[in-house]
């Protein structure tokens, strides 16, 4: 009989550090892993991010894994089995993923794996900015084995513990570890070997946020820049890409108002900006970042 092949659900709100999970473990876990990716999005900025790492990638493209691609998740897995025969898969889903959907069908239809553990990556910052938690941050935490409750440099103890008792109340069985950019010994997320078993949900998935994208060819002034990623809050709830200085290339991640910027290898700009109706405010958002262009 063939052996499955031990699957990690990698899941958790926007921006709250999926991707850097991912590159922390590609880092420092000694196993052949075979990553899948589904992005929200026009642009793949995140297959960018880890490409390059030495691993084997499938992009699921944009859209939702838990309600439009299951189809075609199935088949990227079973291709990536057939082709790399990878010690571990692991699939980071886009944070308005609902992740019971998926869960139901790895454990349900997919012959190749097993579902060896949801690890769901929890905003510290973002838990204390927006304490209620919607219907789709609920599921994600419903549905976790191991709950990474990262940030956590960014808020008090008491915030902490107020929030961790906030996520006991929706899972009382997943364990609870506090990160700080998610670095985690990778052996506590892997060989969790669940048996739990999700009932099918029936949920209609309405997408709360919208999204789009831009790219260019031009270098942009970094201080005209920083000043546009300054006022990007009111209308952004998430933007990430790349974007060109003249002193070079870097990554750009904004979150509930904080951003950063990450030297990276990546030529030209591309930026993607994610938001509750940030389709109203596409044409103002990027008539002021033109406005930066040298
Ligand atoms: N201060 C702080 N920043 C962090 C921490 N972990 C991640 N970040 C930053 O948070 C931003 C978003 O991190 P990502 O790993 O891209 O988040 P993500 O969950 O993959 O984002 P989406 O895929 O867009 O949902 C980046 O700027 C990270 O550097 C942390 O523990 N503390």
């Amino acid at each position: 009989m063939q052996v499955r092949t031990p699957l990690t659900v990698i899941t958790g709100p926007l921006g709250s550090g999926k991707t850097t999970l991912l590159r922390h473990i590609l880092d420092s876990f000694p196993k052949k892993i075979a990553i899948l990716m589904n992005e929200f999005g026009e642009i793949g900025i995140d297959t960018k991010i880890i490409q390059g790492k030495n691993v084997q990638m499938a992009d699921l493209g944009g859209g939702c894994v838990c309600c439009s691609l299951l189809g075609e998740f199935e088949a990227a897995v079973n291709e990536i089995i057939d082709s790399v025969d990878p010690d571990n898969i692991v699939v980071e889903t886009t944070g308005v993923a609902e992740p019971d959907a998926l869960v139901f069908d790895i454990q349900e239809s997919l012959t190749k794996v097993r579902l060896d553990g949801v690890v769901t990556v929890i905003d510290a910052d973002a838990m204390v900015k927006y304490p209620s938690v919607g219907h789709t941050t609920r599921i994600q935490i419903e549905a976790a084995d191991t709950l990474l409750l990262n940030k956590v440099d960014l808020v008090s103890e008491s915030e902490l513990k107020a929030i961790e008792d906030k996520l006991r109340s929706f899972n009382e069985v997943a364990s609870i570890l506090h990160t700080k950019r998610c670095q985690v010994d990778p052996d506590l997320l892997f060989g969790i070997g669940r048996e739990r078993v999700q009932p099918q949900p029936h949920h209609v998935h309405q997408l709360e946020f919208e999204s789009f994208s831009t790219t260019s060819p031009a270098t942009f002034e970094r201080q005209c820049f920083e000043e546009f990623a300054d006022s990007l809050g009111t209308d952004v709830y998430r933007a990430k890409g790349f974007v060109r200085f003249p002193e070079g290339n870097y990554l750009f991640n904004f979150v509930a108002g904080r951003w950063d910027l990450e030297p990276f290898q990546q030529e030209g700009t591309e930026l993607v900006f994610i938001g509750k109706q940030v389709s109203d405010r596409k044409a103002e958002i990027l008539d002021r970042l033109k406005s930066c262009e040298q």
